[in-house]
């Protein structure tokens, strides 16, 4: 249609520069000073999180980045994965005009120097991609304001698309489905029950109407029928529980425990909540609630892999940028 170019910049949220103690809290501050991720009123969280949560968190929250860093490329997983996702993606297009990139919410490569770097290489238009299959006020909807925020410095402003939520999008949940099928052929043993665990979020942020649950219960009713299981089977859970609030339930943690409990011996947590694995994925399930697990009497555990940069996720991922962008290819 026109010959400027377009570009897609996938969003994810971003990691620490380094897996130390210092840009963990920077890391931690600029996260948590979102009202978007913490909505109580600034003269109330400022002095909580300036003095208690920046002096405890960094240092058990830089642990666990330590013990899943990239150290070759001296990065937090996320970074590796997302940048592999927009490079293989990138591929994908044999249009030129279409430049794939990716940016993080917070901490870097940040959403308005990539959409600066877009317009430098001559893109009209730009495709938003944030990959956050569920929405959630505190994750996609952070995205879109930086988005604006940018865009509110230019004079010439690109036009803007975003790719909406696609919690059950068939593309999605089919891509999903492969990949758990094939990790679960893999497995040495057969799992008694899946748990399928997504990112928490404050029940108090749901009650007031934030559609976040009511998608994660979608994408999982989709991917229950495409893979023949029942909700005894395939089992709901929130993870990554943070603060002292009530968050949404029932807690992965609790759910393990209680199946280990109940003399369940195999099982496998599978994340569909995150398109790219990270540390939530990887040291949250993959070593602490792997640990308790054993610990409680479990004897087999497996944490099914994202779909991150892989031959599903990347067409799933595709179908869903070349929906968005009818028009203006
Ligand atoms: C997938 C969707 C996510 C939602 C919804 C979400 C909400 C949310 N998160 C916090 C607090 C923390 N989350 C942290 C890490 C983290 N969160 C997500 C995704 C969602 N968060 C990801 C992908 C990651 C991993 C980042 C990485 O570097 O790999 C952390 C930092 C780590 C830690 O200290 O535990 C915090 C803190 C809140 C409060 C919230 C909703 C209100
Ligand atoms: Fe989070
Ligand atoms: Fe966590």
């Amino acid at each position: 249609m026109s010959a400027s170019r377009i570009g897609l910049l996938l969003v994810n949220l971003g990691t620490p520069q380094g897996a130390d103690y210092w840009s963990v809290r920077r890391y931690l501050r600029e996260f948590l000073s979102d009202r978007r991720v913490v909505d109580l009123p600034p003269v109330l969280w400022r002095p909580i999180l300036e003095s208690f949560v920046l002096t405890f968190r960094p240092r058990r929250s830089a642990r666990a980045y330590r013990s899943v860093w990239n150290e070759e490329r001296d990065e937090g997983p996320l970074k590796t994965i997302t940048r592999a996702q927009a490079e293989k993606l990138g591929a994908r297009f044999a249009e030129r005009n279409v430049i794939v990139d990716f940016a993080m919410r917070y901490a870097g490569p940040s959403i308005g120097e990539k959409i600066d770097a877009l317009r430098a290489n001559g893109c009209e238009r730009i495709l938003m991609f944030p990959l956050y299959p569920q929405y959630a006020a505190s994750t996609t909807a952070s995205v879109v304001d930086e988005a604006a925020r940018a865009l509110a410095l230019l004079r010439e402003q690109p036009t803007l698309r975003i790719v909406p939520p696609f919690y059950d999008d068939p593309a999605y949940i089919e891509a999903l489905a492969a990949s758990t099928r094939a990790q679960l052929a893999a497995l040495d043993f057969e799992p008694e029950i899946l748990v399928a665990s997504f990112h928490g979020l404050p029940q108090a942020q749901i009650d007031r109407g934030d559609p976040y649950r009511r998608h994660c219960e979608a994408t999982l009713d989709a991917l229950r029928s495409a893979l023949g299981m029942s909700p005894e089977r395939l089992r709901l859970a929130f993870q990554s529980r943070f603060g002292r609030t009530q968050w949404t339930g029932p807690y992965t943690a609790n759910v393990l425990q209680e199946l280990a409990q109940s003399g369940v011996k195999r099982v496998a947590v599978l994340t569909p909540g995150f398109v790219s694995d990270c540390l939530e994925t990887l040291e949250e399930i993959g070593v602490e609630l792997r640990h308790s697990y054993l610990a409680e009497g479990g004897e087999n555990f497996a944490r099914l892999d994202c779909l991150n940069d892989s031959e599903d996720g990347l067409r799933a991922l595709e179908t869903i940028a070349r929906r968005e962008l009818s028009g203006w290819l």
